[in-house]
């Protein structure tokens, strides 16, 4: 049987440093050749990172990458990597339009070039804004091996490129890719390759991004399929992997050119001898990680591309002795290390004792920077000039807040968090430039209920670890409460959280409307509270900081609402 050993490069490219992305390339080629390689697959668009959005519009950056890839074969061969076969992501540019594109590199040449046929356009992809549709298919054939390609949206459609690339006979299908972390979407890839690789009667490589951009991350879990749909290996989810894998082939060499499925097959001989038998390795299937471990991970590595691809070093944020910026506080260290996250107590006068002494704790347990910075007197100043009550003195405080850690942002140079999760900013339960304030939100796309699991889970890994638990106890079972005036309470202005939270899964992941909440079981009054409070806060979500998509459907891009909106559910009953 025909031999190849594969690798999979899941690798963290950065949006824009198309030079910096290339340089990555070189050097995890040179791995997969030390390790003996035959192939090895880049994920979609891994010279120019993903998603470019409009940078794809600037020519001058289209040119940019696609100089860098008609490069790169050189610089291979140079780096010792000329016998290997490359596959790459790009951007690329003809005269119908931009292209999420992929090539072939051998040998000193561009063997092969082909571009995504089905472009996403639904939750966060805006593809057909961005780029032409492929209509040809080149495939290779190394080692008397024929290997075709398809680009990650290519494999969620039924029909198309997977199905032509079967019917044309390749031996291996390699499929680059930049898929978004969601929960259980690694669920769905596994079973959806298999589907694709019975279709195609080959192996099919899936190669997946790693890391955060802006709202996204990308988890890798790099996967290797055989045509029966038995998984040959798995990479780590959320790190930098280089996953080899041996395949054993049945005798190939008969795919077909000209047309499949309305699609053109076109096909390069690069060599026909098979690989010297040789010694498989055992690849590795890497144990998928737990829920609660997966979505921590995630915002993790969500919050720490932010912060440094965006340049900076450390964090800064309030810490109210709540459970909110006690999570956030865990991530942020997991994420950078307790020497750059600075962590504030800022007590007005309705601050309890508990507040001050819970975030002290906090910062003890995490072993993070830590101060006090009263905001009591710089408030007075602003309700006694501006004659200040109820909801404008009650807010006054938490813009005060926001605005010292600004002034603390750009004395010494941290980026500010905000500390709003899902729940609050669905039904606008923040002050807008005030709490709301920063650069990024780690865990604005977790409902309330799933920030309590995570510290709690949090824990008792630490626990497990023989660490201290990084967040206190008080901190996980007190009620929340603001403390903008003497005894509030969350539940003064809201449902309880796990109601609201089940009502907003519904209203928001789910876009039912009124008839179906009430069919499942919501009391009328509630839903009707509750969708006044989401639908009125529109204004705030769009003005506030970007953070890690981790739901199907996170605020962002994946829900776009008009702000300004006659439309209102229930009342047009
Ligand atoms: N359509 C629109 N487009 C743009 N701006 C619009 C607007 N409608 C109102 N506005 C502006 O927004 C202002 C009202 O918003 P805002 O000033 O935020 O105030 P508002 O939403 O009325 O009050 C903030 C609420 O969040 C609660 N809170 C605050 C801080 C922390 C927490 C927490 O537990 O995490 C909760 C607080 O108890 C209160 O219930 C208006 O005065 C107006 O300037
Ligand atoms: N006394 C305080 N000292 C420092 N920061 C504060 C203080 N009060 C509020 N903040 C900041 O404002 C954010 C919103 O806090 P608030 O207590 O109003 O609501 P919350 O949603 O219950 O958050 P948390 O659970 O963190 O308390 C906090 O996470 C924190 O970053
Ligand atoms: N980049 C893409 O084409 C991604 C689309 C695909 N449905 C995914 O999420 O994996």
């Amino acid at each position: 049987m025909p031999q190849l050993r594969i690798a999979l490069a899941q690798i963290n490219s950065t949006v824009g440093d198309v030079a910096g992305n290339a340089q990555l390339h070189v050097d995890w080629a040179k791995k997969a050749a030390e390790a003996g390689a035959h192939v090895v697959v880049f994920p979609e668009m891994s010279l120019t990172g993903y998603p470019v959005e409009d940078l794809s519009l600037r020519a001058t950056f289209a040119q940019a990458s696609r100089k860098a890839v008609d490069d790169l074969p050189r610089r291979l061969v140079e780096a010792g990597c000329g016998d290997l076969l490359v596959y790459v992501g790009y951007l690329d540019l003809d005269e119908v339009g931009t292209r999420d594109a992929a090539a072939a590199l051998y040998d000193g040449e561009v063997v092969g070039r082909q571009f995504k046929h089905h472009l996403p356009n639904y939750g966060v992809f805006d593809e057909h804004r961005y780029f032409k549709a492929g209509q040809t298919l080149d495939v290779v054939r190394l080692h008397g091996l024929d290997i075709g390609m398809v680009i990650c949206e290519d494999i969620w459609q039924d029909g198309g490129p997977v199905t032509a690339l079967g019917e044309a006979g390749v031996d291996l299908v390699v499929s680059p890719n930049a898929s978004p972390y969601e929960r259980s979407k690694d669920d769905i890839r596994l079973p959806l390759v298999a589907r694709r690789a019975a279709e195609a009667k080959a192996p099919l490589v899936y190669t997946n991004s790693v890391g955060g951009q802006d709202d996204l991350v990308f988890d890798g879990d790099s996967i290797v399929v055989g045509a029966d749909g038995e998984l040959l290996g798995r990479a780590p989810q959320f790190l930098e992997h280089l996953l080899v894998v041996d395949l054993e082939l049945p005798a190939g060499g008969h795919c077909a050119e000209g047309e499949f499925e309305g699609m053109q097959v076109r096909r390069r001989v690069l060599s026909t001898e098979p690989v010297p038998s040789y010694e498989p390795v055992e690849a590795p299937i890497s144990e998928p990680l737990s829920d609660e471990a997966e979505v921590w991970s995630a915002l993790v590595v969500g919050l720490r591309d932010y912060v440094q691809k965006n340049g900076a070093r450390s964090v800064i944020f309030g810490f109210s002795g709540g459970i909110d910026s006690a999570v956030s506080a865990a991530l942020a260290v997991d994420a950078l290390g307790p020497d750059c996250v600075y962590g504030v107590s800022m007590p007005s006068k309705y601050s309890s004792e508990h507040s001050k002494s819970d975030a002290a704790e906090l910062a003890r347990r995490l072993g993070c920077h830590f101060r006090t910075e009263p905001v009591e007197d710089m408030v007075r100043v602003y309700v006694d000039q501006l004659k200040l009550t109820g909801l404008a003195e009650e807010n006054i405080q938490a813009r005060t807040r926001g605005m010292l850690l600004m002034a603390l942002s750009n004395q010494e140079g941290h980026l500010v968090l905000a500390t709003g999760n899902k729940t609050e900013l669905a039904v606008g339960y923040s002050t807008i430039y005030g709490d709301a304030v920063g650069a990024f939100a780690p865990i604005k796309d977790v409902f309330k209920t799933h920030v309590w699991e995570l510290a709690r889970w949090r824990n008792a890994e630490a626990e497990k670890r023989g660490e201290t638990p990084p967040i206190p106890e008080n901190s996980i079972s007190k009620p929340p409460s603001a403390e903008l005036r003497p005894g509030q309470l969350d539940t003064d202005s809201l449902p309880d959280y796990p109601l609201l939270d089940d009502i907003l899964d519904d209203y928001v992941e789910g876009d039912r409307g009124y008839a179906d909440l009430i069919a499942a079981g919501f009391d009328a009054e509630t839903i009707d509270r509750v969708l006044r409070m989401v639908d009125r806060s529109e204004f705030k979500r769009r003005q506030y900081p970007v953070g890690t998509k981790i739901t199907f459907k996170a605020f962002g891009r994946d829900r776009r609402l008009p702000i300004t909106n006659g439309w209102r559910e229930g009342t047009q009953r």
